[in-house]
């Protein structure tokens, strides 16, 4: 049977590693990184509704080659880019061509974890996993039997690594939940004689409660396929060939999920230089901001002046050049409105500076308060935004009421107060009841996810669409196109 030889294979292959790297110093190499690591890759698959492990593989016993042309790096970037939660790399030499380099890599250059799919059967290789960067193993339960896995589990656990217990069948379904797995993957491909059959996981469902991750594995093609999985309470796939044949992963992905039914609006701060208008005027985003306050992005009144001047003649060109849209922008409709950023301003000073650079709106990242807010609003029409910088779920929710016309969500951050490029936990938002712009750390890697979790009215960058803090075309280009293929 496939699955013996595999584990035969391993078993060389494990012994020639442990004579090349002594097991004592994988070990203590292991346990010389951090542990607490919040477990990534569980945190990552219950971050929505429906999550995708998309996993790099080069081939396999039941289809030989999958890919002849292995750019694994660029694979990895893409399904980061396309919104996978996690990306599961072979590491299994023999029978899938998977290399531990491989698997080191990516998880150096992607930010989303990273699963080391290979045959454990031994403690050596839950060590290498960690030195090798991943978040996750994959304990099989074909090849393991009920007080390994759980020593397996339990030294992953020690390692702040976590571990995906693969099952079959009912029974291998019984071992995984008595090992105490948390994330338990139904393989819908037999490994005994490689039949696949998706209704598998669908099946074996009800055996697992629902606190337990659940992931359906092999098999998995379709839109239709995986809104079964949906329809069964199953929230997660993991899928390799489908995604490997796919020439374009984010478009793949896209479909896989379904229309978004919006589009965000989109804002681009920390405009500061003229020269990043043009590009602005291309991407067409909704808004555009310029920060006041003290910020290596800062802009005094004149500048902002000239960048608003810029943007509007710019606009309107845009617009003549594509013929009779000329119109709109005499009527003062220039298509992207301007935001002014300013933190603790008074309101004389708030209220003369959106007046000379003629501003749309006017966002507060300081620590205005609702009082502020009301006397703001009475002495300017235009639109006023409260930023709120997110530490825990409290924090927006003591906002919900606010007269602000639109709340902006940001990381915390002890010192500065914005535009740091830091993430915040997206989770505290979840219920939020009101439209809310969404800020912190989004880039085109994130933007997908960030999208389709979030749902946020809007989605505000800034770092994001900088190269060594100046504003880059090339990423402002990408990030557009980015959220014009998500959200459809
Ligand atoms: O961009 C700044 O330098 C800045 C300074 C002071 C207050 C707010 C600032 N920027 C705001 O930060 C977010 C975007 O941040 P990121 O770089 O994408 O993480 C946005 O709301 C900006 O208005």
């Amino acid at each position: 049977m496939i699955l013996d030889r595999i584990v035969e294979a391993t078993g060389i292959r494990v012994a020639r590693e442990k004579q090349e790297k002594s097991p004592e110093s994988v070990k203590a190499a292991a346990s010389a990184l951090p542990a607490d690591t919040g477990f990534p890759f569980e945190a990552a698959l219950r971050q929505q509704d429906f999550n995708f492990i998309c996993e790099v593989k080069k081939a396999s016993p039941s289809k030989g080659i999958i890919a002849e042309h292995f750019p694994y790096l660029d694979i990895a970037k893409e399904y980061e880019l396309a919104g996978a939660a996690a990306i599961s790399v072979l590491s299994e030499p023999d029978f899938f061509k998977g290399d531990k380099r491989y698997l080191q890599e990516i998880a150096n250059t992607v930010k989303i974890p990273v699963l080391r799919k290979d045959f454990i059967i031994d403690e050596y290789q839950i060590y290498q996993a960690k030195v090798w960067g991943a978040s996750a193993i994959l304990l099989i339960c074909a090849c393991l039997d009920v007080p390994t896995l759980m020593k397996f589990r339990e030294l992953a656990d020690s390692l702040g690594l976590s571990s995906l217990v693969e099952a079959h069948d009912e029974h291998e379904v019984q071992m995984a939940i008595e090992c105490g797995a948390r994330i338990i993957g139904v393989n819908n491909r037999n490994l005994k004689d490689f039949t696949v059959d998706v209704q598998n996981s669908v099946r074996l469902r009800n055996l697992v409660q629902d606190d337990v991750i659940f992931v359906s594995e092999s098999g998995l093609e379709t839109p239709q396929d995986i809104q079964v999985l949906r329809d069964n309470n199953i929230g997660v796939a993991l899928m390799g060939e489908t995604f490997m044949r796919a020439p374009d992963k984010v478009e793949k992905l896209a479909y896989l999920y379904g229309p978004t039914y919006y589009t965000p609006k989109v804002k681009m701060c920390g405009i500061y230089d003229v020269k990043t208008i043009p590009a602005i005027v291309e991407a067409k985003p909704d808004y555009m901001g310029l920060v006041f306050a003290p910020s290596r992005r800062r802009v005094t009144v004149d500048q902002a002046k000239q960048l608003v001047d810029g943007l509007h003649k710019q606009y309107s060109y845009s617009l003549a050049i594509t013929q009779d849209g000329i119109a709109s922008a005499e009527n003062n409709d220039f298509g992207i409105k301007t935001v002014g950023v300013f933190v603790n301003e008074s309101i004389e000073n708030l209220v003369s500076i959106s007046g000379e650079v003629g501003l749309d709106v006017i966002q507060l990242h300081g620590d205005e308060d609702e009082s502020f807010i009301k006397a703001l609003k009475e002495q300017t029409d235009l639109e006023v935004w409260k930023a709120v910088q997110i530490r825990s779920a409290e924090d927006a929710q003591a906002w919900l009421d606010s007269g602000a016309d639109m709340l902006l969500f940001d990381a915390y951050h002890g010192i500065e107060r914005g535009g740091t490029g830091e993430v915040f936990d997206w989770s505290c938002l979840d219920g939020f009841e009101r439209p809310f712009m969404l800020a912190g750390g989004i880039d085109s890697t994130n933007v997908a996810r960030a999208i389709r979790t979030v749902r946020p009215y809007g989605i505000d960058i800034s770092s994001g669409i900088e190269t060594e803090g100046v504003k880059d075309e090339e990423k402002i280009k990408t990030f557009t196109k980015m959220v014009r293929r998500i959200a459809y």
